[in-house]
C-alpha cells in the first residue's frame, strides 16, 4: 500500500480577494516523485509554498481548508522550524549562502545544535555526496560558494536541504535557470533521492514530468483538473484543458 505523506482538503487560497487554489483535494504520496504543473499563473508555486506554510508571510495572504502532513494538521504547527527541517524547500534560482562550501551545508547542522566537529564533517561529505557534489567540490570546500557553477550551486543547495535529514523536498522550478547538461544532473539526482525522500516539483516541461515523476498533478486556474501515474495522463488525460496543454495549445 502506497504511504501518504501530505492529505489536501478542499484547500482554497487568496492574494487579497483573488482567489488562486479553488477547492483542491488531492493526496500525495510518500518516497515518489509528483510533478506539479499548468499553465503560468494557475497556482503552482502558490501550492507548493503551502506544504511548508511559506505564504503565512505573504502580504494579503490568507487560505482555507487544511494540510496534513503525516495526519498532522499543519496550520496547528507550533514549532515551524522543526517542520521545515522536515518539508524543505529548493527554490528556482541557486541561492546559496554568501559563505565557503562546507559551511553552506554544515548551516543548519550548526543550527540544529550539533557541535561535534567530526559529525558536521561526516554529515557533510555524506550529503554532498548525496547531492552528487562530492567529486567536483571535494577540494573547493574551504571556498566560497558562489564560485560554483551555477548548477553546483542548485545541487549545493540541495546538498544543504538534505544535510538536516529532511522528509520531504520540495522543489520550485529548480532547473529553469540550467543548462541541459546541469538538468540532467539534478534529475538523474532527484531520482536517486526519491527512493529515500518525498519530492514535490514544481515544472514547466512536460519532458522533464515524464522523465522523473511517478505522479502529476495539473493545475489550471486554481483548480486541480488532473491527478495520477504521470505515464497514463500522458497517454489519456481526461481533462480537455490537460490535454490543450499536452499539446502545447495553453501553456
Ligand atoms: N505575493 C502575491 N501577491 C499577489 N498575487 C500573487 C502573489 N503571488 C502570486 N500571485 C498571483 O497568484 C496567481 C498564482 O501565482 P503562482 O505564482 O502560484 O502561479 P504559478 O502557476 O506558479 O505561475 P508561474 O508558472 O508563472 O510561476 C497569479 O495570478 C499570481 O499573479
Amino acid at each position: 500500500m502506497d504511504e501518504i505523506i501530505f492529505e489536501i482538503k478542499d484547500l482554497c487560497a487568496y492574494y487579497d480577494t483573488h482567489r488562486v487554489l479553488d477547492h483542491i483535494n488531492v493526496q500525495i504520496k510518500s518516497k515518489r516523485i509528483t510533478a506539479i504543473m499548468g499553465p503560468s499563473g494557475c497556482g503552482k508555486s502558490t501550492f507548493l509554498r503551502c506544504l511548508n506554510r511559506l505564504n503565512d508571510l505573504v502580504d494579503g495572504f490568507s487560505m482555507v481548508g487544511q494540510i496534513f502532513y503525516r495526519g498532522q494538521d499543519i496550520y496547528q504547527i507550533k514549532d515551524l522550524t522543526q517542520y521545515r527541517r522536515k518539508v524543505t524547500m529548493v527554490f528556482q534560482r541557486p541561492n546559496p549562502f554568501p559563505m565557503s562550501v562546507f559551511d553552506n551545508v554544515a548551516y543548519g547542522l550548526r543550527l540544529m545544535g550539533i557541535k561535534d566537529r567530526y559529525l558536521i564533517r561526516e554529515k557533510v561529505e555524506n550529503a554532498l555526496k548525496r547531492a552528487a557534489l562530492w567529486d567536483e567540490v571535494e577540494d573547493k570546500l574551504k571556498k566560497p560558494a558562489v564560485q560554483l557553477s551555477g548548477g553546483q550551486q542548485q545541487r549545493l543547495c540541495i546538498a544543504r536541504a538534505l544535510a538536516v535529514e529532511p522528509e520531504v523536498i520540495l522543489l520550485d522550478e529548480p532547473t529553469s535557470a540550467l543548462d541541459p547538461i546541469a538538468t540532467t544532473k539534478i534529475e538523474r539526482l532527484l531520482e536517486t533521492i526519491a527512493e529515500e525522500y518525498t519530492v514535490v516539483i514544481v515544472t514547466h516541461s512536460m519532458g522533464q514530468a515524464l522523465r522523473i515523476s511517478d505522479e502529476v498533478m495539473f493545475l489550471y486556474q486554481g483548480r486541480l483538473v488532473e491527478y495520477g501515474v504521470t505515464s497514463q495522463i500522458v497517454k489519456t488525460p481526461t481533462h480537455e484543458m490537460t490535454r490543450q496543454f499536452l499539446t502545447g495549445k495553453i501553456g
